[in-house]
């Protein structure tokens, strides 16, 4: 017996989730279901943007994951932040604004044989629900050609903004990256991202935009065929057997108010859980690896082992160089006068440290001449600590974090108990390759020869960490696993493929495969696990444009 009856019940109201619901439900015949596992993102530290360093490790907003100890980060253990709140990770994320490069959708198409990934066939599900800051007054029209709503504007729901602050060691380090021949853009989101400049964000006027804000409010609190319930966890999705023998994903179990609750899904159930819960859902309903199923005393129903397999993350890692003579937020945040000025700021402008996304400046280069394309990404941040949670550093600093864009190490997520409750096993088996050693020494030198340039040397640069006593490869790759961490963009533990490969969890319209040649009927996941390889770039709006897609895959029965 079902508690409630809904056409669609989407599961996770974050990044893709809320954008779900919201295309969805546009047709008013169909009654929608939104459920999420956290609060409403009624908390303030969700919408100032600095306050993302009080909502990551806070049990309010997080899912308060840790990874298993990685080789490659020399026994390490990480803090594995996943928003819990409605907009999910967009609530407490960055919020840089980057689509990534043309060749990621390319080889997507490749990897799936589906042309509806290729980057000319994503571009207008990108500029669907796009709305551009450039695009406010004028009307240019190349520029509206690459960023514009259908061709005739700017009007879509997520907003994207020029930073309000930029500082001037920032503005030395791009001018460094420059003279050490990484070209600057003004647009990182042509296909190509290669140069240095200021990330765009997805703020408005000096608040965080999250997907709750862009999606869900007004529109879908004021249909009256949407239901969205928070605070409420999905335990499984529920299969029934068909006459022929095939499976049919028929509802959800959810726990509210300390109750398990059944409802049913008429036309569909999408999982947008999230690359770390999704896979932990599908196992816990007897969807995975046959094998771990039965290790944790549950029937496997589909076998099918890409489940939680071929987690890729991009990891950063962090040199520190001390400074002299120029303002860093160290200094400025360590003082009482500097605080006040800080909230000041904030409150009369809406400008300043408080509006600030944790990375300002960004680059996009090669780890060397021989890569055929830019394969490191960095974040430049005009502060420095010991690790995130931890206060900043006494002196001024700037912190030159690199990450390899297209790492070959991939990771898992596996449940570790049949209970719902109990967080999986997160290994994302970082620097567990050659290949990825070797590009993070090569990406650490080439940081060091950003940094010697002379548009630096006036504030006199100091290697803190690693250490300029590291030189070897070997060294450096070591050193790298002591002072790296993630940049949050677990993926591909669902992943989208082609038919006959035994790996994919999802065909390429993210329809979950039954193992036997075909799909199981009613259930779809949408969400950053079903990339089969990484962006090279943020995450977050790649995850909308993925949702945009499939929501109309999903209203035309496809
Ligand atoms: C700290 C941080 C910084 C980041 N910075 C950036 C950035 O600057 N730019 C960028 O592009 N990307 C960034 N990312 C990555 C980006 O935000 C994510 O890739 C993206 O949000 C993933 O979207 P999603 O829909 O897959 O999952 P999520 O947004 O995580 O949504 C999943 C939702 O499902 C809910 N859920 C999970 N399990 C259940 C369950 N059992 N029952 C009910 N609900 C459930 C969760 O609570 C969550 O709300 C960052 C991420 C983090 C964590």
């Amino acid at each position: 017996m079902s508690d409630a009856t809904f056409d669609y019940v989407v599961i996770g109201g974050g990044t893709a989730g809320s954008l779900l619901c919201n295309r969805l439900s546009a047709d008013p015949s169909k009654r929608v279901l939104l459920i999420e596992a956290g609060q409403q993102d009624n908390y303030h530290w969700v919408h100032i943007p600095v306050g993302y360093l009080y909502c990551i490790g806070n049990p309010r907003t997080d899912w308060l994951y840790q990874t298993e100890p990685s080789d490659g980060l020399n026994g390490r253990r990480l803090r594995y932040p996943r928003g819990k709140v409605l907009g999910g990770c967009s609530s407490i994320n960055g919020m840089i604004y980057m689509r990534g490069q043309a060749r990621d959708y390319d080889q997507w198409a490749q990897l799936t044989g589906d042309d509806a990934w290729r980057w000319d066939a994503c571009l207008p599900d990108f500029k669907a629900h796009e709305q551009h800051y450039k695009l406010d007054d004028t009307q240019d029209p190349a520029f509206a050609a690459l960023h514009g709503h259908k061709n005739t504007g700017s009007s879509g729901e997520w907003r994207v903004e020029k930073q309000r602050l930029r500082w001037d060691v920032l503005d030395a380090f791009a001018e460094a990256a420059q003279q050490a021949g990484i070209p600057a853009t003004g647009d990182f989101n042509t296909g190509n991202n290669e140069g240095v400049g200021y990330f765009e964000v997805n703020q408005k006027a000096g608040w965080r935009w999250n997907t709750a804000k862009a999606f869900l409010r007004p529109t879908c609190t004021q249909r009256p065929n949407v239901t969205l319930w928070t605070q409420s966890q999905v335990s499984r999705v529920l299969l029934e057997a068909q006459a022929d023998g095939s499976q049919r994903c028929v509802g959800v179990e959810v726990w509210r108010e300390g109750r398990p609750v059944t409802v049913r899904a008429e036309a569909e159930v999408v999982l947008s859980a999230g690359s770390i819960g999704s896979p932990q859902i599908l196992q816990l309903s007897g969807i995975g690896p046959a094998d771990l199923l039965q290790r944790h005393g549950i029937t496997p129903l589909v076998n099918l082992p890409g489940v939680g397999a071929n987690l890729q993350d991009h990891l950063q890692i962090r040199a520190v160089f001390q400074v002299q003579g120029v303002k860093t937020l160290n200094t400025l945040a360590n003082s009482l006068w500097g605080k006040a000025l800080i909230g000041l700021e904030y409150a009369l402008k809406r400008s300043g440290p408080m509006s600030m996304a944790p990375s300002q400046l960004g680059a996009f280069t090669r780890s060397d001449p021989a890569q055929p394309h830019a394969n490191l990404e960095y974040h430049v941040q005009p502060l420095s600590l010991e690790a995130f949670g931890e206060p900043l550093h006494p002196f001024p600093a700037f912190t030159a974090s690199v990450c390899n864009l297209n790492p070959s190490s991939r990771g898992t997520v596996h449940i570790q108990s049949a209970n719902f409750r109990d967080a999986p096993a997160i290994a994302p088996n970082y620097l567990s390759t050659a290949d990825d050693r070797q590009i993070a020494a090569n990406s650490l030198r080439l940081t060091r020869r950003i940094v010697e340039q002379s548009a630096l040397a006036k504030y006199r640069p100091q290697e803190i960490k690693p250490g300029v006593q590291y030189q070897s490869d070997e060294d450096l790759a070591r050193l790298a696993g002591d002072i790296a961490t993630t940049i949050f963009h677990p993926v591909g533990t669902t992943a989208m493929g082609r038919d006959g490969d035994p790996m994919a969890v999802l065909d390429s319209h993210l329809r979950v495969r039954d193992g036997q040649g075909g799909h199981v009927a009613g259930l779809r996941v949408v969400d950053a696990g079903a990339m089969p390889t990484i962006t090279s770039g943020n995450t977050n709006s790649p995850t909308l444009m993925m949702a945009e897609k499939a929501a109309a895959w999903i209203r035309a029965g496809r």
